[in-house]
C-alpha cells in the first residue's frame, strides 16, 4: 500500500468489461459534473422495476462501421447541459469503469458524441477522493489499443424493415394514406395511431404508451400528423414516443414553436428571414400605433386562430383598418396586423422542405377579386419554379423552427421572398398533384436514412432511387 495518489492525465484509456467495451479513449474533464458516453439508438427495455437501456456504441471515432451493442441498468433520466449550453434529457446508467489498475462504479449519461473527438468524457463525480488529475500528462495510466476490437465482425448495412407509426386522427385522408402506402412500398410496416386514443404511463425509466388499453410496441419512427386541436396532447404523446427511442420526424418542440404564431414570427425574424412587417398588441388604446407600425393601410389583419384564410382580412384604408381591429378587439380575439404585400397579386408559394431541402414547390393563385390564395378560398394550385433566394428562405425558415418536414409559405415581394408561415404537418395532396413529385416517398426515404444513420453513419443510398435532393420546379 502506498500513499501515492492515483494520477489521471488529461486523457486516459478506459474500459468497461460489463458493456463489452475493452478500450475507449476518454477525455478527463473536471469542468464537467457527469461522465458521458457516446450512444445512439438508445432504447429502454426490461421490466418496470428493473429498467435497462440498450444502445449502440461506435468506440473508434474514425470507424463508424464498427459497432458494439451495449446494455446496462438505467438508474435515472436527467437534464444535462452540455458545454455548448444545450440542455438534453439523457439516460443515466451505472457501470464499472477500469482505468489502469483500478476498477470502480461510475454513473454515465448517454448521448450522441458522434461529432466529438472523444467517445467518452470522464466528469468530476467519477473521480474519487484519492485521485488527482494532472493536466500536463496524457495517459498517466496504462495505454490500451483499438486493436482489442479486431475480433469483432464489421457490420454490413442490413435493410431491416422499419416499424413506423403515423400519428393522426384522420387515418383515411390523402396524406395519411399516401405515407402508409409509401412506407409499405419500401418494405416497412406502417400503422395509423389515433393520437386521441393514446394514454401514457408517465414513469421516467420505463415510458409506455397504451392504445385502447394495450401497450404499444416500440416503433423505429413516428410521423406526427397532429391537428391544431390536439397540439398540446399530441406533443405529450410525441415526447413519450421519443423516450421509447423512436425517431420523431418533427420534434414536439418544433411543432409547438411553429403552432405558436407569435413565437414563430419572433423566431423567424431573429433568424433574419424576410417577412411582411408584422405587429401585435393587446391594449385597445394602441389601434393607431398598430397601424403605424406596419406603415399604414392597406394592411392585412389576421385572426391567430384562423385557418384556410377564413380570418384574414384586407383593410384598404386607415378607416377600414381601424374598424376591423376594433371589431376583433371587441371579440377579445388574438390577431396580428401585417403590411399588405400588394405585388404578390394573390399568389403565394408553398415550398415543401424535407431534411433541409426544398423537394417540391407549388404556386397557389387566388381567384379574381380575391387576395387570399388558399385552396379553400377557391385558389388554384400549379407547378412553379422557385428562385435560389426563395429556396434559401424556405430552408432557413424550416431550420430556424427545427422542423425536418415543413410547408413554408412565402410571398413574392419587391424586396425578395417574404415568409408568411411555416406548417409542421403540411398536406401532401395539393403538392403531389401539382408538382408531380412523390413527396410521401421522399419523407419515407428521409426517415429510413435517419433511422439507419442513428445506427450506422455514414449512410449509403440505394441505387436507382430519386434522391431527396431532386430539384423542385
Ligand atoms: N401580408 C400579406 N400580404 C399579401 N397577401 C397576404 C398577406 N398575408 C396573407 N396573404 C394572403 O392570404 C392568404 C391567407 O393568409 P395566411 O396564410 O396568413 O392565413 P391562413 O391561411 O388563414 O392561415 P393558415 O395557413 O395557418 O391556415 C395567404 O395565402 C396569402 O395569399
Ligand atoms: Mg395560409
Ligand atoms: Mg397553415
Amino acid at each position: 500500500m502506498t500513499d501515492e495518489p492515483f494520477v489521471l492525465g488529461w486523457e486516459e484509456w478506459a474500459s468497461f468489461s460489463g458493456l463489452a467495451l475493452p478500450a475507449i479513449k476518454a477525455k478527463v474533464d473536471t469542468g464537467a459534473k457527469t461522465s458521458a458516453l457516446h450512444a445512439v439508438a438508445i432504447e429502454p427495455f426490461g421490466p418496470d422495476d428493473k429498467p435497462q437501456v440498450r444502445f449502440v456504441m461506435h468506440p473508434i471515432p474514425d470507424q463508424p462501421d464498427l459497432e458494439v451493442v451495449c446494455a446496462a441498468p438505467a438508474v435515472d433520466r436527467r437534464e444535462v447541459t452540455s458545454s455548448n449550453g444545450e440542455t438534453e434529457l439523457r439516460w443515466v446508467i451505472e457501470a464499472n469503469v477500469t482505468i489502469g489498475e483500478r476498477t470502480w462504479p461510475i454513473e454515465v449519461t448517454l448521448t450522441n458524441r458522434e461529432n466529438m473527438a472523444y467517445r467518452m468524457l470522464l466528469g468530476r463525480t467519477a473521480i474519487l477522493d484519492d485521485m488527482v488529475v494532472s493536466p500536463t500528462q496524457s495517459c498517466a495510466q496504462k495505454e490500451l489499443s483499438y486493436d482489442l476490437y479486431q475480433h469483432l465482425p464489421r457490420s454490413k448495412p442490413v435493410h431491416r424493415p422499419l416499424r413506423i407509426a403515423i400519428l393522426t386522427r384522420e387515418p383515411k385522408n390523402y396524406s395519411s394514406q399516401r405515407l402508409k402506402e409509401a412506407a409499405e412500398a419500401q418494405g416497412h410496416v406502417a400503422e395509423m395511431i389515433n393520437t386521441a386514443r393514446c394514454t401514457m404511463a408517465i414513469n421516467a425509466l420505463s415510458p409506455a404508451i397504451y392504445y385502447d388499453g394495450r401497450r404499444l410496441p416500440r416503433y423505429d419512427a413516428v410521423i406526427p400528423r397532429i391537428g391544431a386541436s390536439m397540439t398540446n396532447y399530441g406533443m405529450a404523446v410525441l415526447r413519450q414516443f421519443a423516450m421509447t427511442g423512436a425517431y420523431i420526424l418533427n420534434t414536439p418542440e418544433s411543432i409547438g414553436a411553429s403552432r405558436d404564431k407569435l413565437y414563430a414570427h419572433q423566431v423567424l425574424a431573429s433568424a433574419g428571414i424576410g417577412m411582411p412587417t408584422t405587429a401585435f398588441a393587446h391594449s385597445p388604446k394602441d389601434t393607431k400605433n398598430l397601424i403605424e407600425h406596419v406603415g399604414g393601410a392597406p394592411l392585412v389583419v389576421k385572426l391567430l386562430e384562423s385557418t384556410q384564410g377564413r380570418g384574414v382580412i384586407l383593410a384598404e384604408t386607415g378607416k377600414a383598418a381601424e374598424s376591423v381591429i376594433d371589431a376583433f378587439r371587441g371579440l377579445d380575439a388574438n390577431f396580428i396586423v401585417q403590411d399588405f404585400v400588394k405585388e404578390a397579386s394573390g399568389v403565394d408559394i408553398r415550398c415543401f422542405v424535407i431534411g433541409g431541402k426544398v423537394v417540391a414547390a407549388m404556386k397557389r393563385e387566388a381567384q379574381p377579386g380575391e387576395f387570399r390564395s388558399n385552396l379553400h378560398r377557391g385558389g388554384q394550385a400549379s407547378r412553379v419554379r422557385i428562385s435560389k433566394d426563395e429556396r434559401a428562405a424556405a430552408v432557413k425558415a424550416a431550420r430556424a423552427l427545427g422542423l425536418s418536414v415543413a410547408g413554408v409559405d412565402l410571398l413574392r415581394s419587391d424586396e425578395g421572398p417574404k415568409v408568411l408561415e411555416v406548417n409542421s404537418s403540411p398536406g401532401i395532396e395539393g403538392i403531389e398533384k401539382s408538382s408531380g413529385k412523390d413527396v410521401a416517398e421522399i419523407i419515407i426515404d428521409h426517415i429510413e436514412s435517419h433511422v439507419r444513420a442513428l445506427r450506422r453513419p455514414p449512410v449509403r443510398r440505394r441505387k436507382g432511387k430519386s434522391a431527396p435532393t431532386a430539384s423542385a420546379d
